[in-house]
């Protein structure tokens, strides 16, 4: 679609149309145009370049050099090659067109047989292109000229025999002499630009249009361009003459063209009843005449100086015109080069695009020529491969456009209802439904995993920011000289202050104090960034603080550290405070570590303490925190393997690690529950380091169902409490070192007391949180045979509780925690225990007698004859969470039904179970996880 103006200088459209010659059909009515071989042409379908060739007659000089003719029409589409020797080259000699024109044909022959319905076209506004090509003095100036005249003739006829309707004929010009286009309409010798236009694409800049007043004009016109009447101008003006198409003389032409020319013929029609009315429509269309100059051979053509550096420009172009066609013939794909020469892309809509094309090729039948007259034919061998796609240009008024566009609408629109609509797009639209439903539902899938990673973001947020506030809150108080209970070194490490004591201090126990935090908004924010790591800080080592310290005077709030028995390496308020937490940040980072990080190999939750040189301890942020979480995922595994690493820039940089405080190691969680479908595992070693390990569901002996081996319970829990326990070794070891070096200070710790009371609320607090969140049964069956009454095992328990506690606070906000990689829910957690208690209940024909079955029946106050008694016991196993001896009774049903049981201490050991908190190293002393 481009925009023009009309002679009446309003604004008109030119749209294309695909109305074809059905509307020009009722126009017609006279036999000019066969408008019945028109059906269907320019209502948008491909139609292939219409491809003729022309001999022309072997001309005097060339009869008197004894040149033979050595191509022949055998009939009217096929010209052959006659020539034993070329037979024997094994090169075609037959060449095959839409038609083929002996060298006694008339050039009306030519235009009437098939050129006239293509060159016509342009009455009905379709544009059309007529072009000669071959070699020079092949003749296609002489077929040109013809061709032109006779058109521009019929144009005229066809004008008189429709007087109903109204034309407008414009005459414009053009040349293409060595790369330059030139007006051949304008005295001045001007180049010409070729501009892109946004509406009407590739225009000629400045390009004289002639409206032509009749025939005559046109003729004069022609006759200037080609310079045939040059002194004839001459000697009827004194003006001088219009440029005139570059005519050069060689050896084998004595009126050589040198020159590509294109004649460009438009015109444009309304229907006289409807000119000036709203509904006027206007049909526009060119014909182009294009006289290609000829191919040559610089060596036939004997050409030097001029003409030779035309030679050159003519073959370059033509080159181009050949490639491009070349491509076309091979089908639209990819880049066209019509760029490349000003000759192609003036042509391009002509060469494939909103045209209807005829190329007459002419040949030389010299014998002397053969080589020339093959690479014509290869050109219009190519040229029969290329499509257009001719449309009838409309040009409408905007009412018009409007009106018309009001109707194409309408007309769709009742399409569409109509029941028997013969295009019936049903199946077609139930498809397009059916995908937008599915790509709807995979966007619904998306938004929604995209908000529980929002609410994931959130959530840790917010615990940073309750974690900030809580420092801020502590450091206030320790500001202000009131140090309650809670700012313990558990606290402090949790919140990574700095806690130091130099050597001064340890010499008066009265003022080993907590340090107060005099920490800034940005300090908080590193708090928040570095999770807690603490290291020694060389510059402690000389004995010199690294932060300000505030001696406060002994009172009762501000208890000296060694008498806290929150000193315990484990926390002491597990469900409250900043210990909480600590607690939950340090689960939740190992918990989630998967969905952020699944290599982060930063693992120690806890702080690290040392001793200085001088028996002083310092806790400082560590610097090697951020170096441990941006290591490269291939920087995990075992020791070794760090230690063959390369150290990050920022480990470089530090020096002052501690030995084992900070050995990386990965804090794996055991499968709490298996109710997230994980994959079945081949290996069950359980000193791998492979989290996967941790879920190892194997069949038992029956094959029929899945049962969580002890390997991988004891597995995760082993290495879990392995690493809390280094740490809290550590942080023992230093803690002891510290008040050793004071000794003034009394650690009058009665750890085992302590232990006692909080062993009881946690036992309690896991039963119920092993409920809520619907933990695997046969996890807790584990865990209470397992982990019972040894205070060695406290480690266990407090880690399982954490856990728990994370975990019940992650489903109750609604969101999901990560094992295995994968996700889990309330849910699916509650559907995986109901899936357990199926598979125990099944198992019970199996593992007990019927004696004993009814026994245990009697027991659960089960009625031995109910249908459904098996699965209303182990719907009734781990249900009171109040009595104890409801739990261990359940225990030892699940135990039993899975084949597991317990012989001592003895197991444990074997498991590589047995771990001794630091604090407790002395004391042997057990409690009991359930009292029998
Ligand atoms: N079909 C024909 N019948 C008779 N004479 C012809 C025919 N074709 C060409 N000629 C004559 O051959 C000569 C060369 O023709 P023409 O100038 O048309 O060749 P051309 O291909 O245009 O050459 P160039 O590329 O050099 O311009 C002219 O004298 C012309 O009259």
């Amino acid at each position: 679609m481009f925009g023009c103006k009309n002679g009446a200088g309003s604004k008109i459209m030119l749209i294309s149309s695909p109305f074809g010659f059905l509307q020009m059909g009722a126009m017609g009515g006279d036999d000019l145009i066969d408008w019945e071989k028109m059906q269907g042409v320019g209502n948008g379908t491909e139609e292939k370049i219409l491809v003729l060739v022309r001999l022309r007659p072997l001309n005097e000089k060339e009869i008197a050099q004894n040149d033979v003719a050595d191509w022949e029409c055998i009939n009217s589409t096929t010209i052959l090659y006659r020539n034993s020797l070329q037979e024997r080259s094994g090169l075609p000699t037959a060449y095959s067109f839409d038609r083929v024109f002996r060298g006694d044909c008339k050039t009306r022959e030519v235009y009437d047989e098939e050129i006239k319905d293509i060159a016509l076209s342009v009455v009905g506004g379709i544009n059309s292109t007529i072009f000669a090509y071959g070699q020079t003095s092949s003749g296609k100036t002489y077929t040109m000229n013809g061709i032109t005249e006779y058109t521009v003739a019929d144009i005229y006829e066809y004008m008189k025999m429709h007087d109903e309707r109204v034309f407008a004929l414009k005459f414009s010009a053009m040349e293409i002499y060595n790369e330059v286009v030139r007006d051949l309409l304008s005295s001045d010798n001007n180049q010409l630009r070729l501009l892109d236009d946004p509406e009407k694409g590739m225009i000629i800049e400045k390009l004289t249009e002639e409206t032509l007043r009749d025939w005559n004009h046109l003729k004069e016109l022609l006759s200037i361009c080609e310079g045939w009447d040059i002194f004839l101008l001459d000697m009827r003006s004194p003006i001088p003459p219009l440029a005139q198409r570059q005519i050069g003389e060689t050896s084998l032409n004595e009126k050589s063209s040198r020159s590509h020319q294109i004649l460009r013929l438009t015109i444009e029609s309304s229907a006289r009843e409807f000119i000036g009315k709203s509904n006027s429509t206007t049909l526009a269309a060119s014909v182009n005449f294009v006289d290609l100059a000829g191919s040559e051979r610089a060596s036939q053509a004997q050409s030097v100086g001029q003409r030779l550096k035309e030679g050159c420009h003519i073959n370059r172009s033509l080159l181009t015109l050949g490639t491009v066609i070349r491509k076309l013939s091979k089908g639209r794909h990819g880049h066209v080069n019509y760029r490349d020469s000003k000759l192609t892309r003036i042509l391009q809509p002509a060469l494939g695009g909103n045209a209807r094309t005829a190329i007459i090729c002419t040949l030389n039948p010299s014998r002397s020529h053969v080589e020339q007259s093959r690479n014509t034919l290869l050109f219009a061998s190519c040229a029969k491969e290329v499509s257009t796609n001719a449309k009838v240009n409309v040009v409408m008024s905007d009412k018009a456009l409007v009106k018309h566009l009001q109707k194409e609408v309408a007309r769709l629109e009742s399409e569409l209802k109509a029941p028997g609509s013969t295009c019936d797009h049903g199946p077609l639209l139930r498809k397009k439904d059916m995908h937008i439903e599915k790509l709807e539902k995979e966007m619904r899938e998306l938004k929604k995993q995209r908000d529980l990673a929002h609410s994931r973001i959130d959530d840790l947020l917010r615990a940073i920011e309750s974690e900030k506030s809580s420092v801020k809150a502590n450091s206030i108080q320790s500001v202000n000289g009131v140090v309650k209970r809670n700012g313990s070194l558990d606290l402090l490490r949790s919140q990574s202050s700095q806690v130091s004591y130099s050597s001064d201090d340890a010499s008066d126990p009265s003022q080993i104090t907590e340090e107060p935090l005099l920490a800034t908004a940005e300090d908080f924010d590193e708090v928040s960034t570095d999770i807690r790591c603490i290291e020694v800080d060389d510059s402690a080592k000389d004995g010199t603080c690294t932060s300000s310290r505030h001696s406060t005077s002994e009172s009762e709030e501000s208890t000296p550290l060694s008498s806290e028995p929150q000193l315990s390496p484990v926390s002491s308020a597990p469900l409250s405070g900043t210990d909480n937490i600590y607690s939950h940040v340090a689960l939740e980072q190992n918990i989630q570590g998967s969905l952020f990080n699944p290599h982060s190999d930063e693992t120690s939750p806890s702080a690290s303490t040392s001793t200085t040189a001088s028996g002083g301890l310092l806790l400082t942020r560590s610097r090697s925190c951020r170096a441990n979480m941006i290591t490269s995922p291939l920087d995990m595994g075992s020791d070794e393997q760090n230690e063959s690493t390369p150290p990050t820039m920022l480990e470089k940089d530090f020096t002052g690690r501690p030995e084992g405080a900070f050995q990386r190691k990965q804090w794996k969680l055991p499968p709490v529950i298996y109710g997230t479908n994980s994959a079945r595992l081949t290996g069950n070693d359980s000193q791998s380091t492979d989290y996967s390990s941790f879920i190892d569901e194997t069949k038992n002996e029956d094959g029929d169902e899945d049962i969580p081996t002890l390997g991988s319970f004891v597995a995760g829990l082993r290495e879990m409490a392995k690493l809390q326990f280094e740490n809290q070794t550590a942080d023992q070891v230093q803690l002891k070192d510290a008040t050793d070096g004071n000794n003034t200070r009394d650690v009058a710790l009665d750890p085992m007391n302590d232990w006692a009371i909080k062993f009881e609320m946690l036992q309690k607090s896991i039963i119920e949180l092993w409920q809520s969140c619907n933990v695997s049964l046969i996890h807790r069956t584990y865990f209470i045979l397992l982990i019972k009454e040894d205070m060695t095992d406290s480690i266990y328990v407090e880690v399982e509780h954490r856990r728990l506690s994370f975990l019940k606070e992650t489903f109750s906000r609604g969101n999901f925690a990560i094992q295995d990689g994968r996700t889990l829910t309330l849910a699916s957690s509650k559907k995986a225990l109901r899936r357990e208690r199926e598979m125990l209940s099944k198992r019970m024909s199996k593992v007990f007698t019927e004696g004993e079955r009814n026994r245990i029946y009697e027991e659960w106050g089960i009625d031995i004859n109910s249908k459904r008694r098996r699965l209303r016991l182990v719907q009734l196993l781990w249900r009171d969470t109040e009595d104890l001896n409801h739990i261990r009774k359940s225990g030892e049903v699940v135990a039993k039904l899975i084949g597991f049981s317990v012989h001592g201490q003895g197991m444990k050991e074997m498991l590589g179970l047995s771990f001794m908190p630091p604090q407790r190293m002395m004391s042997r002393r057990s409690l009991r996880w359930i009292t029998s």
